[in-house]
């Protein structure tokens, strides 16, 4: 899907590989907060606010509440920690910054934008970004913030199986025996079984009618990681990238996305191989991305947006200022 109105567009995503037996309840649920979103999104630009002000804006939204897995609500390590990541770019003079290995951050997008304003880097990352997170006097909370009983269920799950988790469903009855029909044909990577679905990981790409187009990615990485693991959404051009031509959000399994660096590559064809927004993001998903591994959003400077994912389903809303609006799940 494109739109090409060359005012502003916004788009929200709220994780890849969303599992086809996700309770009705749970979609709308999360329907409803890509609408909440979005609606905040579209007001912060009609009030003139600059691409990257929105896209930092809309994501902390997305971290506060719990539902997807981002800030309060981050997928757990294996120990059962939080440890989040995040990043921003303003394509406008490529500004960027990033954040990894966070544990008391409340907003970590926030974070990232002071690593890109206010520090002489790009990527801070452990007990470095920490302090630096005290310097700043941002808000930072106990590491149980973070921490939902849904995931503490999920990581017991994913913890039995031995397994990676990509998956971020409801450890009611049902959500057990869904889980387990996963696990038992689970994708081997390095030797771990991996099930084949994506948590909730959020993201925001905006174009503000000035034609300025930034990107923000913010997650709790995978369900049952390593401590220590860094994913794509920190990582300028892998999960995340803007520039004069557009901005890009990726969502799915993280290796994968590194592998494919899926965001600068959109902006890579759009500009050598001339291709518009939506056929670039085809591309990208077609040629660059191994099948059924993520997503990805993006708006171009001419106030287009289109997303693509060869998942099963993925968590997404945008809108353009003609008046288009449209928050989805599936293909
Ligand atoms: N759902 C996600 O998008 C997870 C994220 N890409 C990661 O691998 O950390």
């Amino acid at each position: 899907m494109e739109r090409n109105m060359g005012g502003w567009a916004i788009a929200v995503h709220g994780g890849a590989g969303v599992d086809p037996n996700l309770p009705q309840q749970r979609q709308e649920e999360a329907k409803q907060l890509l609408t909440r979103c979005l609606n905040l999104g579209i007001d912060a630009l009609r009030s003139n606010l600059s691409a990257v002000d929105v896209v930092e804006l809309v994501v902390r939204e997305l971290e506060t509440d719990p539902v997807f897995n981002s800030g309060r609500g981050s997928a757990l390590t294996a120990k059962g920690t939080v440890e989040m990541e995040s990043s921003i770019m303003d394509g406008l003079g490529r500004r960027c910054g990033a954040v990894s290995g966070l544990t008391t951050v409340k907003n970590p997008v926030s974070l990232a934008r002071l690593v890109m304003e206010r520090s002489p880097h790009s990527y801070l990352a452990f007990a470095g970004a920490e302090d630096f997170a005290r310097q700043q006097g941002v808000e930072v909370v106990d590491n149980e913030y973070f921490i939902t009983e849904e995931n503490v269920g999920m990581l017991k799950l994913a913890k039995e199986a031995n397994t990676i988790m990509f998956d971020y469903r409801i450890p009611e009855a049902g959500g057990l025996e869904t889980c387990s029909a996963v696990v038992e044909s689970p994708i081997l990577m390095n030797g771990l079984p991996i099930s084949v679905y994506a948590p909730e990981t959020v993201g925001c790409v905006v174009v503000d009618s000035q034609g300025r187009c930034a990107a923000a990615t913010s997650t709790g990485g995978l369900m049952n990681k390593m401590s220590g693991r860094i994913g794509d959404s920190p990582l300028i051009g892998a999960g995340t990238y803007a520039c004069n031509l557009c901005g890009v959000s990726c969502t799915g399994e993280g290796e994968a996305i590194i592998r494919g660096t899926l965001a600068r590559e959109v902006a890579a064809v759009m500009e050598y191989k001339e291709l518009g927004l939506q056929e670039a993001v085809n591309f990208v998903i077609r040629e660059r991305l191994d099948e059924g591994k993520a997503g990805l959003i993006a708006v171009s400077n001419k106030g287009e947006v289109a997303w693509g994912f060869n998942t099963t389903g993925m968590f997404r809303g945008c809108a353009t200022e003609d008046g288009f609006m449209e928050v989805g799940i599936w293909d």
